[in-house]
């Protein structure tokens, strides 16, 4: 019989930003952020994924003390109601902050490279870390777009995982606190991410959980395109994301980052009972 413990995670995620591709300002104020991150509790979520900086193409970065300001009253409030939660930052001040708030989990989009001492805050908290696969900031990430060595995209992108795992462990983080993440939509094109897509069995050969985050990102946008090659808006994007999410979950994921909580459970509930046995037979 398939039991919860067999399905992936879900991560909600409640981007506390003004500025992120595709929720952007929606949630930006503490108590907005607060009640988005009941809604997704309450569809389901197993984790709230709380970010202060948006990691879309392009953005500027906050100042610590704004992105401090904007995860740590959230991270508080839904800590104190029991919320099990990651913060998505790249910085250690706000690792350590929100860990002291509440938070269970790092989940860190620079994989160790942006902020190197995180590793230790990780490491001293012994909490959970999530590396992704990572080349540079939202500012010019797309430029490093480039994988042409000898197994392209996939074998760079597991061997780049390798090198910031073997870093967590020599700043002291436990191997079995990581989980890693091959980053979709940062330094990929849209056919990097696809072959990623195709390759988790590679990302297994890590030896570690995997989470994916599509998360109505433009590959998936560039899929659905129009007749005129229009990207589909973001908005048009969730049923793609949710075959995503029950795909990535048939190969057995540890967790899936997603907007849609709601779809992302009901999804999920139906890979657990075609996975059911109920007769026995
Ligand atoms: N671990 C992890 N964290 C992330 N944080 C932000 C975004 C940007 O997407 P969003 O704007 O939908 O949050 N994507 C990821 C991701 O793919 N993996």
């Amino acid at each position: 019989m398939v039991t919860a413990a067999d399905l992936p995670r879900i991560m909600g995620i409640v981007n506390v930003t003004p500025d992120s591709f595709s929720d952007g300002g929606r949630w930006a104020t503490t108590e907005a952020a607060i009640a988005h991150g009941r809604h997704l509790l309450a569809q389901g979520a197993d984790i709230l994924d709380i970010g202060g900086e948006s990691t879309r193409p392009g953005a500027t970065r906050p100042l610590v003390s704004e992105e401090l300001d904007r995860v740590i009253p959230v991270i508080e409030a839904l800590s104190a109601e029991g919320a099990v939660l990651s913060v998505d930052t790249m910085r250690s001040e706000v690792a350590e902050a929100s860990v002291r708030a509440g938070a269970a989990i790092i989940n860190d989009v620079s994989g160790g490279l942006a902020d190197p001492e995180i590793l230790r805050v990780v490491a001293a908290h012994d909490v959970d870390y999530i590396a992704m696969h990572w080349r540079a900031h939202s500012t010019h990430m797309q430029d490093l777009a480039v994988y042409d060595g000898p197994g392209g995209v996939v074998a760079a992108v597991c061997e780049e995982l390798a090198a910031r795992i073997a870093d967590a462990e020599a700043a002291g983080v436990r191997r079995d606190r990581v989980i890693v993440d091959p980053g979709l939509g940062f330094a990929k094109r849209g056919t990097h991410n696809w072959d990623l897509l195709r390759a988790l069995p590679a990302l297994d050969e890590l030896g570690l959980p995997v989470l994916i985050g599509a998360s109505r990102k433009s590959f998936l946008g560039a899929l659905l395109a129009d007749d005129q090659g229009s990207s589909r808006p973001v908005d048009g994007r969730e049923a793609a994301n949710t075959a995503l999410t029950t795909l990535v979950a048939l190969h057995g994921v540890w967790g899936v980052r997603v907007h849609d909580v709601g779809a992302a459970s009901d999804a999920l509930r139906v890979v657990a009972q075609l996975r059911s046995n109920p007769g026995g037979s």
